[in-house]
């Protein structure tokens, strides 16, 4: 019985990266909720990658994970590394040279990818990797982890940028929204990718813009 549900707890994925404010919020869902994907993550056996240190919701899922004893990478620029800025990374620490370079680490890493509630850092991270899908450079599924539904304007916007004609319907896939973690990385997992790989074509233009790194974030 034991090793049954253990067996339905397995997830296709390895590791998920979390991006999420650097802040908690105001409302204790928030942080209710980074602990709560946190204990989901443990729960389906699958590691945490995210931007390292331990503020914000950053520290609660990290640390919820961390406790869980599930691995933890935090990849962190040498710039943000003393701990009066960021605090203490729990687990593995990567240390990169830079925000590009961290978030190329991030995506490589991991399998799917995940936004709590955040500001303009989470933002960032969040459509960068949906354009990344968008462009075929990976085609890992990216969830909105829609507590109390933070991201409803965002998701309107994106709906109005596919009925304007900015957003094809189809890139419109890439994101995946659900109200809880449990919902949310059930989509995830079922989550059947669309768009065309073209990440060797991306590494070769990379390489002519003089970038030192292949562009690849595959796995
Ligand atoms: C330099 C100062 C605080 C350090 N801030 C951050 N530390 C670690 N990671 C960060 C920090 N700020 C942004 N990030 C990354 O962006 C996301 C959070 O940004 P948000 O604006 O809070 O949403 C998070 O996923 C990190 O990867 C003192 O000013």
């Amino acid at each position: 019985m034991e090793i049954e549900s253990q067996v339905l707890q397995q997830s296709k994925f390895k590791r998920i990266c979390v991006f999420c404010g650097s802040s908690q919020g105001k409302k204790s869902s928030y942080q209710d909720a980074a602990i709560e994907l946190g204990n989901e993550l443990v729960s389906r056996n699958i590691d945490l990658v995210y931007g390292g240190g331990s503020i914000g919701l950053m520290g609660l899922v990290s640390q919820a994970v961390h406790d869980g004893g599930r691995h933890v990478i935090g990849v962190i620029p040498k710039t943000l590394m003393p701990r009066e800025l960021t605090g203490e990374t729990v687990g593995e620490v990567k240390a990169v040279a830079g925000m590009h370079q961290r978030k190329a680490e991030m995506a490589k890493h991991s399998d799917a990818f995940i936004a709590l509630p955040g500001g303009y850092g989470t933002l960032e991270e969040l459509l960068e990797v949906i354009t990344w899908a968008q462009l075929g450079i990976h085609d890992k599924p990216v969830g909105l982890l829609n507590v109390d539904g933070y991201y409803n304007s965002l998701l309107s916007f994106i709906d109005k940028a596919v009925e304007e004609g900015f957003i094809s319907p189809s890139a419109r896939q890439i994101i995946l929204s659900a109200p809880t973690a449990k919902e949310l990385v059930k989509k995830l997992e079922e989550y059947v990718p669309c768009h065309e790989r073209v990440a060797s074509k991306m590494n070769w233009e990379m390489e002519q813009l003089g970038y030192a790194q292949p562009f690849d974030i595959s796995r």
